[in-house]
């Protein structure tokens, strides 16, 4: 990993977010306004949060097209502050092979990465979602050994968090490629649930002499982020159940976290 880019978003810098679980348009928008570094998509059937491969792609198309209205209204009305909501310029994403649909006409926000979520996948329901729209970095759940990463690394050259629960250090010592980082999470993922924060000074060792990012997910909120960061301050954070009411992604809540992570200089 280039040494450059990684410092930008170890310990030294506000630490990365990533909302998980989109599946509306209006979310993926919103991220976009925030300036969300990471867009989370739950490709693991039975997940309430499950989206499918053909409703990604139709995901993606209806994000182009709302771009180019946007701008399209924004050139119209000479607005120097185009509407909030993703108008104001989307920038290829560029891992993973970026599609016409990420392009906007002016590139000033930027889509935010796309991470693939899955749980032990095939490559083939990897390829199944690769072929309906890319993704910048793919999320590995469920991993029982090293050699199951590295395969998923070689056959797609897309860059891997690996996620994994607080007790799997001798997993995550025995993976021989380059990680985009370690997600420590409580077991199962999207369980809003936190884990003891306490095992954390070691995963931030060993991601440490990984040279790879330190990110933690599990049960957090608007509310105790804060306190995650402030103690541990891993290099991201990683956030589903607790931006959500009744069961969707809420825009407040999704602020609130924002807000939280980045002191309120976010917005
Ligand atoms: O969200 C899911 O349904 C899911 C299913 C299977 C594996 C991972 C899943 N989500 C991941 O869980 C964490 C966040 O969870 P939460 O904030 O505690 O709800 C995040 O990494 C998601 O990608």
């Amino acid at each position: 990993m280039n040494a450059v880019d990684l410092a930008a978003t170890r310990g030294e810098s506000a630490p990365t977010i990533k909302v998980c679980g989109v599946r509306q348009l209006d979310t993926l928008l919103l991220l976009t306004d925030l300036e969300v570094e990471y867009a989370g998509f739950v490709f693991v059937p039975g997940s309430r949060r499950y989206i499918s491969p053909a409703a990604y792609h139709e995901l993606l198309h209806a994000y182009a097209r709302e771009v180019r209205r946007r701008e399209a209204l924004t050139l119209k009305l000479g607005l120097s502050n185009p509407p909030e909501g993703g108008g104001r310029a989307v920038e290829a994403a560029g891992e993973g092979g970026a599609s016409e649909e990420d392009s906007a006409p002016s590139t000033k926000r930027r889509l935010p990465k796309r991470v693939g979520v899955f749980v032990r996948p095939s490559l083939r329901a990897i390829e199944a979602v690769l072929s309906r729209g890319p993704l910048g970095v793919l999320q590995l759940h469920g991993v029982a050994e090293a050699r199951e990463v590295e395969d998923v690394y070689f056959a797609f050259r897309i860059p891997v968090v690996l996620a994994v629960g607080p007790e799997d250090f001798s997993l995550v010592q025995g993976v021989r490629v380059p990680l985009h980082a370690v997600l420590v999470d409580s077991p199962g993922g999207g369980t809003g649930r936190t884990f003891p924060w306490e095992v954390l000074p070691r995963w931030r060792a060993l991601a440490d002499a990984l040279e790879t990012r330190l990110w933690v997910a599990g049960g957090l909120t608007p509310e105790n982020v804060g306190e995650l960061l402030r103690t541990y301050r891993p290099d991201g954070v990683d956030v589903s159940s607790g931006v959500e009411r009744d069961g969707e992604k809420d825009p407040e809540r999704i602020r609130a976290f924002v807000r939280a992570v980045r002191g309120g200089a976010g917005e």
